[in-house]
């Protein structure tokens, strides 16, 4: 296990807030590790973003060697939202490497969300190998998804009939971000979306990793009773291939129902010139994998972990989340970096009281033996309901001592919806 106490950094270097004035400095240094050269509107929409992130900077003396940044974000969770600032723009200088730059930058972290009752972080991993340690885990996991497009999309459910229209990139924010704050809960994983969110990460004209992607194209359905209703949406990008018909990349596709979804899906299927759609980011439960009639058709080429998740203080987050049924079992939690989560706790989920009432639930630390005990990193990665603790008991890192521990705590831990994150930042 890795749960190795923090090597500390350098008696020279501190960690600090990172000031408006040093953002050029913080770009330089982000770009020198992530080894680019970007042209002056990329800079400054970096610069921009930036500047609405909380910031540590790690100084040796004077000089900037570490810059660790925090969106202000809210992540949905199982019956509600949280405050969760979502960690990016990580980087150490590469003569300051392995020397706890990062360690020190995180444990700044923690102790500002302590202060502030933030009780999660998350991020989007470079490397797989970072942030285990640090009690990161994967807590939604992504799919990409390909559509053979070059004959009609085979259907099981019959596509809803309510209008398609396309709108202007510029003014579908406004329009998208009421459907989506609506439906946005109903899943776990999903941030809040900002206005300028929507317009400068989604509604971007030039895409930041494919400049030959065209513009974003934004397709809303309707309904026949109010054409200008929105039951759904998709957005994606097109692209020629020399070899190929064209391919069409899907950014996002949200629908209220199965048969809203099969009418975007048969609409993105069926743009002429094209001959592939390619869906990254798809919930692994995306309905489109039972109502396609031909599964050699739509296919899933990839998997992978999408958001990881630290549970910074395990009470409030366990507290601040809905559950699905009552258990009573002592959980026994290792955390070598952040010492109020680390020992034996009491967890109670009871019904409450009156009709319909949700389970309350209770959280207190307990000499009692346990009856499960696991990483903080697992019980993040459990979380939001997307990975099944008895995996982790299966896969030898965590211990029941009572058997069923584990399946009891799923039970309760489970969602209807498999958690899901698309915004990658
Ligand atoms: C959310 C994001 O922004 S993801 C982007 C992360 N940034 C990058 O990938 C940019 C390039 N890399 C870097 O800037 C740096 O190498 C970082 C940020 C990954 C690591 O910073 P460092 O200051 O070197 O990390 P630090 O010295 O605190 O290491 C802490 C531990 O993590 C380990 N570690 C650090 N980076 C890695 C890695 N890439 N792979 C495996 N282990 C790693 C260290 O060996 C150390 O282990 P130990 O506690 O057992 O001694």
């Amino acid at each position: 296990m890795d749960s190795a106490p923090l090597s500390p950094a350098p008696s020279t270097i501190t960690f600090r807030d990172l000031p408006d004035t040093d953002l050029d400095r913080a770009l330089d240094l982000l770009y020198l590790v992530f080894h680019e050269t970007p042209e002056d509107e990329k800079r400054k929409h970096h610069h921009d973003l930036l500047r609405t992130c909380d910031r540590v900077g790690a100084y040796d003396g004077e000089t900037l060697v570490g810059l660790l940044a925090t969106f202000r974000f809210t992540l949905s969770v199982p019956g509600g939202e949280l405050p969760c600032p979502g960690v990016s723009f990580v980087s150490v200088a590469p003569t300051h490497r392995r020397r706890g730059v990062l360690s020190g930058m995180i444990a700044e972290l923690f102790g500002r969300c302590g202060a502030q009752g933030r009780p999660l972080a998350a991020l989007w991993a470079s490397e797989d190998a970072i942030y285990g340690r640090f009690g990161f885990g994967p807590a939604t996991y992504g799919a990409t998804v390909e559509i053979n497009s070059e004959r009609p999309l085979a259907l099981r459910v019959t596509p809803a009939d309510g209008p398609l229209r396309l709108v202007d990139p510029a003014a579908a924010p406004e329009l998208l971000a009421a459907y989506y704050d609506r439906t946005r809960t109903a899943r776990a994983g999903r941030i809040h979306r900002t206005d300028a969110w929507w317009s400068e990460e989604w509604m971007v004209t030039e895409d930041e990793d494919d400049d030959d992607l065209s513009p974003p194209r934004v397709v809303v359905l309707g309904t026949r009773e109010d054409p200008r209703a929105v039951a759904g949406y998709a957005i994606y990008r097109t692209k020629t291939r020399d070899d190929a018909p064209g391919m069409i990349r899907l950014d996002e596709l949200e629908a209220d129902t199965p048969q809203g979804a099969a009418a975007l899906w048969r609409y993105l299927a069926s743009i002429d010139l094209t001959g592939l759609v390619r869906a990254w980011g798809r919930p692994l439960d995306d309905p489109l994998l039972h109502f396609a009639a031909d599964r050699d058709q739509v296919r899933v080429t990839g998997q992978y972990p999408a958001l990881r998740v630290r549970l910074v203080d395990v009470r409030a987050a366990l507290l601040g989340r809905s559950w699905a049924a009552p258990v009573d079992l002592v959980l026994e939690v290792r955390d070598a970096r952040v010492p109020a989560n680390d020992g034996r706790f009491r967890l109670r989920i009871t019904s409450g009281t009156g009709t319909g009432a949700a389970y309350e639930a209770a959280y207190d630390p307990t000499e009692a033996p346990a009856d499960l005990a696991l990483d903080v990193r697992d019980l993040a990665s459990a979380y939001l309901g997307g990975v099944p603790v008895v995996s982790f008991v299966r896969a030898g890192v965590a211990t029941e001592h009572t058997p069923g521990a584990a399946a009891a705590l799923d039970a309760a831990l489970r969602t209807e919806l498999l958690p899901h994150t698309v915004d990658e930042f």
